[in-house]
Order: C-alpha cells, then structure tokens, then sequence
C-alpha cells in the first residue's frame, strides 16, 4: 500500500487503520528516532542553491592608451551588447554543456553585468573592453563574448571548473571496489534468517567460538559488550571495541584472536577466519546503514555470517552479485511460540509479574510509571539516555525472580539485544512520532517477549489500550517487505579530495556539496548526513584541520540538548587553541563533583553529563595526546553511572515531585495525551472539557495522538495561508 502522506495519512491512520510501508527503523534511541523523523524530509540541495558566488576583481592599473582603443565606448552600449548577448539562445546552450544551468546563468550573467560595467570602464580586462567596442560598432557579434562570460562565471563559481573532477571523486556507484582486502578473498556468506528468538545469532557466535579468529560486529554496545563476556567466560580470550572503549582479554601487547565490536569500529583491513554481522536488516537504517553495507562488503575473513530478517537475503544477494560471491541461506523457526493476546490490558490492576510496558517517549516511561507505582507496582525502567550499568542493572533486576520488581516500563531501546524475561509485551501505543510503528519494528518490539530458555517461553504481546489491538494486530499480519535499498556513506578520502577541489568551501558546505554531486546506483542511497552536519555547524567557525573537524563531526553526540551542544563546542575550541583537554579542565566545566538526582530534570541533567563523558572517551580514542585523561574521565563516567542507577532506583519519589522542566516539548504532549488516554480508558473522572477547538475534540473522540493533532494544526495553517 502507498504511503499517503500529511493530514490524509493522519485522517487514514484512525479511519482506515492501514499500516503504511515506512521508511523508519527499529532504533535504540527516542532521539535517534526525532532525528530519523527531520532527515526523512530533507532532501539534497540541487548544487547551483549551495554555491556562492564570489567577487571578480577589476583591474588595479589601467593599459596605457586605452581611451584610444575603445574609443566613445560607454556603459550604455555595453549594456546594450550584454541584453543581446543574454538573449541569443545559442549563448544558452553553450552555458548548459559547460555546467551553467538557467539559474546558475542568471547569478553569473548579473555579476559579468556588474563587472563590465564599472564607473570607471578602464578597470575592466582590456581584452574584453576592445571587443565591446568592436561589439557596439557593429563589427563583431556578441556570441563572441562567451568565452569572457564563461570564464568569469568559473571565477564567481569556482566549482564549475573542477566539476568534472567532483564527479569522479563523488562516484559511489562501486563502493565493493573501495576494499582490497576483502576483494583478494573468495569469502563464503551464510544468512542465518528468522524471526527474532529462533537462535540467529546463537548459531552465528558458535561458529565464532570455533573459529581461530573472529570478529563479531553487534548494533550496540551492550550486545557488544554481552558477546565480549560471554566469550571470555567459555575461556575464548576475547577484546573488546567499541566507539568509546578498548578492553583487552589479557593486555594491549597481547591482542586477542577474537574481537567483539560495534558494526562501525570493524577494520577492513584485519584478516580473520570468521565475520559475524548480527542485525543485518539494519542496512536500510537511514543514519548508520552505511556501517552494515560497508562491514558486508568490506569484512576481511573467509566466512561471512550475517543474521537477520528475511527481508534483507534478497538485498544481499544482489550487493554480492557483482563480486560473485553467493550466500548460503539458513532459516530458523521461532523458539517458543508468541501469540497476540485477545485483549488489551485496559487498566493497571490487569498488570501481571513479566509485563512490559513499551513506550515511545521517556515521558510515555515517566507517566507509565508513576500509574504504575499508584497501583502499588514499582516498575524496573529502561530507556536510551541511561547509561549502559543503568540499564543493565534495570535489565538484571526485572530478570531476578527474587527481586521484588518483576515489571518493566521501557521505551523501545529495548527493541534489540537485550536479553529479558519478558511474558508479555504491552504496546503503550502504535505510533512513534506521528508515525504507525512499521511492521518490522512492532515485530521486533513484540518478539521481546517469551525469550527461549527463560522463565516465559511462551510470549504474549497485547497493547495497553481496547483501541490499539485492532491495529496492533494489523500491523502483526502485514507482511515485511523485503529491503531494496541500502545505505552508504562517504569516506573521508573522497570528503578530503571534494576539498582540495574547493578550497574557499567550508566544511558544512563540502557536506552539502559532496550529497549533491554524488552518484550511487540502484540498491543504495546516501545516509542522511544531517547529524554529521548538525555538529558540522556548530563548529563551522572553529579553525580546526579538516580530518580533525571530520573525526569531531561523526562523534555519536546527541544535539538535541543546547548544554551538550555547547560543551562539544567548547571541546573543539579548546582543541583548536592545541591546549589539551585534562580531567581538570572538563570536571571543572561539568562543575564536577554532581549532586544526587532529587527531580527528574536534575536526573536528566545527570544523564547529560554522562553522554558528554562518554563523548570525552570517544574522542579521547581518537586524540589521545590531546585528550590524555581518559583512565580518570572513564572512573568519572562509572561515578555518574551508578548515581543515575540510585537515581532512577528512587524513580518513584523523583515521580512525585514532578516531571521537571527539562523534556522538550514533544515529551510534554505526549506526556499529556497519555493522561487524557488513560483517563478515558481507566474511567477515571476527567476533568471539565477545556474544549479549546474542534481538532481538540476530535482528539477526545478518537485515538489520534497529540503529535498527530499538531501535524494536523500545522497542515491546515498551511493550507490556510496558501492563496
Ligand atoms: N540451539 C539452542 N540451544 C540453546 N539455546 C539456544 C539455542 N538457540 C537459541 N538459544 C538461546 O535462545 C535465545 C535466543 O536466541 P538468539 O539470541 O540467537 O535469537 P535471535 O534469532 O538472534 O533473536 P533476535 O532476532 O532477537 O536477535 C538466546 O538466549 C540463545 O542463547
Ligand atoms: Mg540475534
């Protein structure tokens, strides 16, 4: 089915309940997912918007005798020549083989217009004022200005003269050619495919214990992280590497045969006997597919074990056809059984030991909670700004059947890796953002449940409300449409070759330049470059080296909050001053030592601390000269951590004093349609109707979400405004 788009597809979402193919992705973070929602509307600027033009200099000393050779040559004669020569269509024409397209034209005829016709005429090139003169006597033809005009638009738009060459550079029509290594081994891929809980992955990671040498690339950290463990306690010396990290088995000077890893730090050039690339469907994520296609074609070893959804054997087989490489497909069957539940969970007094709550929000958690801790239930909470021990020790107490907490609220960071003893997954809603969840994304959400080998093997996923199942269940049947496109990134060579080309470019404009200019074929696009681009701005006017400004742009800092966009600010000048950035100089800007969370806003100032820590030890990875305190910020980092974990262990007073003013917006709205949903579906004694409009109504009368409303709001303001 098409995906209908604005307030039509809102309209559909709660008249027709159809589940539109969507284009986003199951994803760790909310914010990762707010990001996805603003790249999928913005699209590559066409090249002749992203230029600028520069500034022709006229000549400083006029050529003796020129008054004779131009004769009673003025202004209005040249304009004169310059509206025929603009108007001659094969002037056109020449412009476009030589790059200049009808708007570029207009920006480069004005500036020759301006340069041609100066207050003092004898600042202008000689050469050209003698044929203007020919021109206006009638003894030339104005065609023959162009190659004056072409060569003063190659001035104002200097692009035009390497065009060829960025072309070339730009090319990312055969990324498998960008890996020798890879390419000088006949590699076998097997695709272990199912659903999720059929032993993927378990298959995979044998054949990674077995092997002499092995790197497993895993989505996140924690599963990285879970592989690296699991692996050393069977007595397989194993490392570890992910973004902001490096553990070794034994020591740095005894690395280990095996490596566990997140998919982006796999090397190209490391040569092993086995690959493990676990979540391979992630190829179509939008910001970081380019990681699993580059570790696909790039992985060094000669097996190749890719485990997945289904949906991506087709995708894959067609990316390794031009290498001739064939893949061994292996299908796996659901463990244990999940089935939907006939009814939705309604109201809290329905909630059972192994429930989990799974929210698209960290307010949806809060509010989910809070009702929750009323009910006399006190939840274990799990959502993507806590640090890794918080979320483990959160995953570890929901898991202990002797704990007293046996539920759990989480948003859909939870969506892949984390192993829990889950019975029943309870869909707090069916859209993220404004979105209705794409199948594959409620599959992977509803397949948390009942994890083999677990206390619940047989899972259930139900949704919190009466008005959801039908669509829950919808969207359960559809089926997932296999992948067709992939994602692909520029390397920094190619980034750093644009620049040679440009050199006035700054490096937000290189970016913009670069996802213009490009080509890639079928089966792949261009990774939305926005994050890259969001920090890219931010430092735009920092004076740091091009591979320094690049390595800064693609740290996995999250902008969305204005404090750690300024401390990362802070970072690069500190950087471009050469003064290295000590523990002292970083504590002291996190005004260290921090207090212990009393609100949720003093909870989430602690979890921005924390990520500008752990941004501290990503680019401390990088640039350890210029960052050398890794050791002491990393102890720092375990400090912040297990104050978050007492801070949300006290979850429920923080609950108390209220929801803090730190949650943008978006998490506001949301925060309060929840309520007004739950109140409806509880029962509970609304408060008198602040029937504000019609739309607000219509939210009352049906299940469209707050976001939703506001899209809607906004659609029809457009429409309004428009003529
Ligand atoms: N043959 C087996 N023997 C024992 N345990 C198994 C076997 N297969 C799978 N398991 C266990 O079942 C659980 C689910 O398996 P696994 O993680 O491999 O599933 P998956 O298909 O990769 O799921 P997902 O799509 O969620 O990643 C794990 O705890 C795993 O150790
Ligand atoms: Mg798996």
């Amino acid at each position: 089915m098409q995906r209908a788009t604005g307030v039509l597809r809102i309209l559909g979402s709660f008249t027709q309940r159809c589940a539109p193919s969507s284009s986003a992705t199951p994803s760790r973070f909310q914010a990762m997912n707010s990001r996805r929602k603003r790249n999928s509307v913005r699209k590559a600027a066409a090249i002749e918007d992203l230029v600028e033009p520069r500034k022709v200099k006229h000549v400083t000393q006029a050529a003796a005798g020129m008054e004779e050779w131009i004769g009673s040559l003025n202004n209005a004669a040249i304009h004169m020549a310059l509206d025929e020569f603009m108007r001659r269509p094969m002037v056109r024409q020449l412009a476009k083989e030589n790059g200049i397209n009808d708007k570029l034209f207009i920006r480069a005829f004005k500036s020759f217009r301006e340069y041609c016709t100066p207050e003092d005429l004898s600042s202008v090139d000689p050469g050209l004022l003698i044929l203007m003169s020919d021109i206006s006597k009638g003894g030339k033809d104005c065609e023959m200005l162009y190659p004056f005009f072409l060569d003063h638009s190659k001035q104002v738009f200097p692009h035009l003269e390497a065009m060829d060459d960025l072309r070339i550079i730009s090319d990312l029509t055969r990324p498998h050619n960008w890996y020798p290594e890879a390419r000088s081994i006949t590699r076998k891929i097997f695709f272990h495919a199912g659903p999720t809980n059929s032993g993927k992955t378990y298959h995979a990671l044998k054949r990674f214990g077995e092997a002499k040498s092995a790197v497993f690339c895993g989505p996140l950290k924690l599963l990285a992280t879970e592989v690296f463990n699991r692996t050393n306690a069977l007595g397989i010396p194993c490392d570890l590497v992910t973004g902001e990290e490096r553990r070794f088995a034994k020591d740095n000077h005894h690395p280990s045969q095996h490596l566990s890893s997140t998919v982006e730090m796999l090397s190209t050039q490391m040569r092993v006997e086995v690959v493990v690339i676990d979540e391979i469907q992630m190829l179509r994520d939008e910001q970081r597919g380019w990681a699993w296609t580059r570790a696909l074609l790039g992985a060094a070893a000669d097996e190749i074990h890719l485990c997945g959804e289904p949906a991506a054997i087709e995708i894959v087989k067609k990316l390794l056809e031009p290498i001739g490489e064939t893949v061994e497909v292996r299908y796996y069957d659901r463990k244990s059984p999940l089935t939907i539940a006939d009814r939705a969970i309604e109201s809290y007094s329905n909630i059972e030991p192994g429930d989990c709550i799974v929210c698209f929000s960290k307010r949806a958690v809060f509010f989910n909670s809070k009702k929750l801790e009323e009910n006399g239930i006190k939840p274990a909470v799990i959502y993507g700004d806590l640090p890794p021990g918080t979320k483990l020790a959160q995953a570890a107490k929901f898991n202990d059947p002797d704990d007293e907490c046996n539920v759990l609220v989480a948003t859909d960071a939870i969506g892949m890796g984390l192993n829990l003893n889950i019975r029943r997954v309870i869909f707090n809603s069916c859209t993220r953002q404004t979105e209705l969840l794409p199948t594959y994304a409620a599959l992977q959400i509803a397949g948390r449940a009942g994890r083999f080998g677990t206390a619940y093997a047989n899972g259930v996923a139900t949704t919190m409300r009466k008005e959801d199942l039908g669509t829950l269940k919808t969207i359960l049947a559809e089926k997932v449409e296999p992948i067709t496109n992939v994602g692909i990134a520029p390397t920094y060579d190619q980034i750093e070759t644009f620049s040679f080309h440009l050199p006035q470019a700054s490096f937000v404009r290189l970016l913009d330049l670069f996802v213009s200019v490009c080509s890639v074929s079928d089966h792949f696009f261009i990774c939305t470059v926005y994050d890259m681009r969001e920090l890219a701005v931010l430092i735009d006017q920092v004076p740091l080296p091009l591979k320094v400004r690049y390595t800064f742009c693609t740290s996995p800092l999250n902008t969305d909050d204005k404090r750690t966009a300024a401390v990362f600010v802070k970072m690069a000048r500190r950087f471009a001053t050469g003064q290295a950035l000590t523990y002292e100089w970083l504590m002291d800007m996190l005004e260290w030592p921090p207090k212990p969370a009393s609100t949720l806003s003093e909870l989430s100032l602690l979890e921005q601390n924390y990520e500008v820590l752990d941004q501290y030890m990503w680019l401390s990875m990088r640039f350890p000269d210029m960052l050398p305190d890794e050791p002491r910020v990393r102890e720092a980092s375990k400090i912040l951590d297990k104050m978050i974990q007492d801070g949300v262990e006290g979850f429920m007073s923080l609950l108390a004093v209220g929801p803090g003013d730190n949650s943008d917006s978006k998490e506001k709205r949301g925060s309060r349609s929840s309520e007004e949903k739950l109140a409806k579906l509880t029962g509970a004694s609304e408060k008198p109707a602040r029937k504000s409009s019609i739309l607000e109504a219509l939210l009352k009368r049906t299940d469209i979400s707050e976001e939703d409303l506001d899209q809607l709001r906004e659609e029809l303001n457009k429409k309004k405004k428009k003529p």
